[in-house]
């Protein structure tokens, strides 16, 4: 007898794609096999519909408490679950207080009972002045810590200059928690750039990055700490990862949808909504990164998520606040643009991938023991983006219009609906190397 099953389904498994039931019994995976015997207080019809495991997406920015107005964690996981979503890792800005310490791990852990419909979990921040505090961060749970290697653009929370960089690596190594960084090196990316869209874009040239993962690596490398390079941007930020990994060095990285799919054409029409850091590059450097995604050497496909009011996105280019609202849109977007990727490879880009890589190993895989983590999705779906599709507080998207071909129906967390209806039980996740 189970709780529920998800009868007929195309699901997506690790060792492959087949037609199954998923069996459900306490909120994990009790069985994925053909006409699955055995009654259930519940079932669920999934003929047509492709089962994915719920996606987890460590790298968002929903800004609650203090910055609530630019983007919460209702709407932000509300727009999480539409988009087949069931776990979240958020960053410590650009929260105020950003989660540099324990109270304010707290207070956002405080705000996330109160409003996540989808499991979360936290990043703390490595700023200069706080390599003291990481135990104590570590102790609540911080997936790992997260630095900036040029300007933040949030006052609060410092770049690391390369003695904090050095020295939280160093601790880190210690308390076996990963450190993530932005990777974009701060002189080169400090110098004033023209107010257009294409001169901020050349204004931080993709060396600024590769420098940056490079000597990131050497840190990790000598500290014997676990490094994570968020939103890699260009092939040779990607390959500089690999290489370091044939080494025997502990680094993966992940990438953007707007790294893939969106062109400096695209960033110059749509204006600020598209602007983010490090910015989108030609389109001969984005037909290499998805070769390199499609070759497996991405661990991960993540949003980035990071709106802000619409009053930060207005006036010039320069000007305008650097982040790019999408995490409603990564798994449909992916499914929608996948140029022959397999769909196991989908999987493992959105949730699989991070499960794995941050310590999290009843996420992101239909196997039996997991936790029952669904999304289902129509495959045979075609629309335009539109506006009231979008859950985020500010519907801002440079995503709007785009033609998808794949709609999250249904997204379900241990075995709870948290899509469309909010009535699954989200709880704290802490991860552990
Ligand atoms: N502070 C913040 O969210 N910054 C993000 N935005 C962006 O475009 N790149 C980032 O790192
Ligand atoms: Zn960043
Ligand atoms: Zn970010």
């Amino acid at each position: 007898m189970f709780d529920l099953i998800v009868r007929g389904g195309t699901v997506v498994t690790p060792s492959g794609v087949t037609t199954a039931d998923v069996g459900v019994l306490d909120g994990a995976i009790a069985a994925v096999e053909r006409e699955l015997a055995g009654g259930a207080r519940e079932e669920l019809d999934a003929a047509g519909l492709h089962v994915f495991p719920g996606g987890l997406d460590p790298h968002v920015h929903f800004n609650e408490p203090g910055r609530t107005h630019w983007e919460g964690l209702q709407t932000g996981t509300a727009a999480l679950a539409a988009g087949g979503f069931t776990a979240f890792f958020d960053m410590p800005l650009n929260s105020s207080p950003p989660v540099i310490d324990g109270a304010a791990f707290d207070a956002k852990l405080q705000a996330a009972r109160a409003s996540a419909r989808v499991d979360y979990g936290f990043w703390g921040g490595l700023v200069p002045g706080n390599v003291e505090h990481l135990a104590d961060l570590a102790e609540r749970g911080a997936v790992g810590f997260k630095a900036f290697m040029s300007n933040s653009g949030i006052d609060e929370f410092a770049r690391a200059d390369d003695v904090t960089l050095y020295e939280g690596m160093a601790e880190c190594a210690r308390l076996g928690k990963l450190v993530a960084v932005h990777a974009e090196n701060e002189a080169l990316t400090a110098r004033p750039s023209g107010s257009s869209a294409r001169a901020f874009m050349a204004s931080r040239p993709i060396v600024a990055e590769v420098e940056a993962i490079g000597r990131a690596i050497a840190f990790a490398e000598d500290t014997g700490c676990a490094l994570h390079i968020v939103h890699v941007s260009s092939a040779r930020g990607v390959a500089l990862v690999a290489e370091a990994r044939t080494r025997g060095v502990d680094v993966t990285c992940e990438t953007c949808p707007h790294y893939l799919w969106l062109s400096q054409d695209d960033v110059e029409t749509l204006g600020a909504v598209a602007k983010c850091a490090p910015p989108v590059r030609p389109d001969a450097e984005r037909s290499k990164l998805w070769q390199l995604v499609k070759s497996g050497a991405v661990d991960m496909l993540t949003s980035d998520h990071s709106p802000s009011s619409p009053e930060l996105k207005a006036g010039d280019f320069a000007g305008a606040w650097g982040g790019i609202a999408g995490c409603q849109t990564t798994l449909t977007l992916l499914l929608s643009e996948r140029d022959g990727l397999a769909l196991e490879q989908v999987a493992r880009l959105v949730s699989g991938g991070a499960a794995r890589r941050f310590g999290m190993p009843r996420k992101g895989r239909i196997e039996v023991g997991a936790d029952a983590d669904l999304a289902l999705v129509d495959l045979g779906a075609k629309f335009r983006l539109s506006a009231d599709d979008l859950q985020y507080r500010h519907k801002l998207s440079p995503w709007l219009g785009r033609r998808l071909r794949a709609r999250v129906t249904r997204t379900l967390l241990r075995g709870a609906e948290a899509w469309p209806e909010p009535k699954a039980a989200p709880r704290l996740l802490t991860p552990s190397l």
